[in-house]
């Protein structure tokens, strides 16, 4: 059999144009996986309300942001796959869930290519329902419709992983090497409460209130909250951070309903409100930079903190085509063509 790769993101719209951003966010909003309600109340929610009002505002921040080549989200992708191409003896291609860059094209990118053996890799270091599970259903179900011949595996959530938090750690440590900061806030990009009980295989472990996401359970293999707070956790210890120096938070909610808690803005907020004047921000769930963390945390996120009295912010960039991270992706790939089930 050949192998082959296929590394997934999230996706952006073709331009910053709030026409483009309203297709986009009409797919991206319409996943059942996303806005998780009955398809009549996500119509309405999505169709009539917001796909009036936030491709607007939405086209505004893109704008801020979008890079002369495109999407920063994209051609940090870009990148990253051409590295990983560079790196290993099989063909990568890549595609994003939402979007023209569609997991068909990449398929069958690679099927033309003559492979008939696929490792799908959701680029999201945390399992979430809005993010790997969604990828690897539409994957399956377009293997399934257009390419019944082909055997595909995938990468399992790799945040505990401990050559991931080596090289998020040591990223991390670069980038503070010269920073005079008193706290580091490890933001993640938030979910409803609601995904978190969804995911629960045990249908009895989470409880949302952190209680649940310290006990070993089989459940955390697909909770989100317990994976981004082990991140935290493990980075922390891997970096010898004192308690009190470091803290986590959740970004980007969308609606009235209770996301998880307690929020980035409000965190920056308080913050700062405490005397905080040299802060940094980490975001772990983003593998690649893109709108939630060039803007919403580095711009927005800034401006409140300069509000409150802070003075420097400091943004870590995320893994991007950075060579350590490259080079694991790269073994993850070697380990997984040669047959080793550990993959991670
Ligand atoms: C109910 C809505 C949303 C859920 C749930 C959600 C989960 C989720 N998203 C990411 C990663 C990204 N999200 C991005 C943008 C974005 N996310 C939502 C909504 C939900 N996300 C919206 C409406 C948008 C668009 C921007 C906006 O209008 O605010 C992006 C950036 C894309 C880009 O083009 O740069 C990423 C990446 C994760 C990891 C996640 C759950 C864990
Ligand atoms: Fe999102
Ligand atoms: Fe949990």
């Amino acid at each position: 059999m050949k192998k082959g790769v296929l590394l997934v993101n999230l996706g952006s719209p073709d331009s910053p144009d709030p026409k483009d951003v309203k297709k986009y966010l009409g797919e991206f909003l319409m996943d059942e996986r996303v806005i998780d309600v009955p398809l009549w109340a996500r119509t309405l929610l999505v169709k009539g309300i917001i796909l009036n009002t936030r491709p607007k505002a939405s086209a505004a921040a893109y704008k801020k942001i979008w890079w002369e080549n495109g999407s920063p989200l994209i051609v940090l992708s870009e990148q990253l796959q051409e590295r990983v191409q560079e790196s290993v003896d099989y063909p990568v291609a890549l595609a994003m869930r939402y979007g023209s860059m569609t997991i068909k094209k990449g398929l069958q990118e690679l099927v033309d290519k003559g492979v008939d053996d696929v490792f799908l890799i959701p680029l999201y270091p945390q399992f979430a329902m809005a993010t790997t599970e969604t990828i690897l259903v539409l994957a399956e179900q377009i293997r399934q419709d257009h390419f019944p011949n082909i055997t595909m595996n995938s990468l399992p959530a790799f945040y505990n992983n401990p050559d991931y938090i080596e090289v998020l750690s040591n990223s991390i440590a670069r980038h503070l090497k010269d920073k005079d900061y008193e706290h580091l806030l490890f933001s993640y990009h938030g979910v409803p409460e609601r995904h978190i009980r969804k995911s629960d295989i045990t249908k009895s472990h989470c409880k949302i209130d952190g209680s649940c996401c310290a006990t070993p359970s089989p459940a955390h293999e697909f909770c989100y909250r317990h994976q981004c707070l082990e991140v935290t956790r493990l980075v922390a210890e891997k970096l010898g951070f004192a308690p009190g120096t470091y803290s986590t938070s959740f970004q980007s909610r969308l609606g009235f309903d209770p996301w998880l808690q307690p929020y980035t803005d409000r965190t920056i907020e308080r913050l700062g409100k405490e005397g905080i004047k040299n802060m940094a921000i980490v975001t772990p769930a983003f593998v690649s930079d893109c709108l939630e963390t060039l803007e919403e945390i580095a711009m927005e996120g800034e401006e409140i903190f300069h509000e409150m009295g802070g003075k420097e912010f400091t943004t870590i960039p995320c893994l991007n085509a950075d060579m350590p991270w490259v080079n694991l992706l790269s073994k993850w790939i070697t380990n997984w063509a040669t047959s080793k089930k550990e993959t991670v």
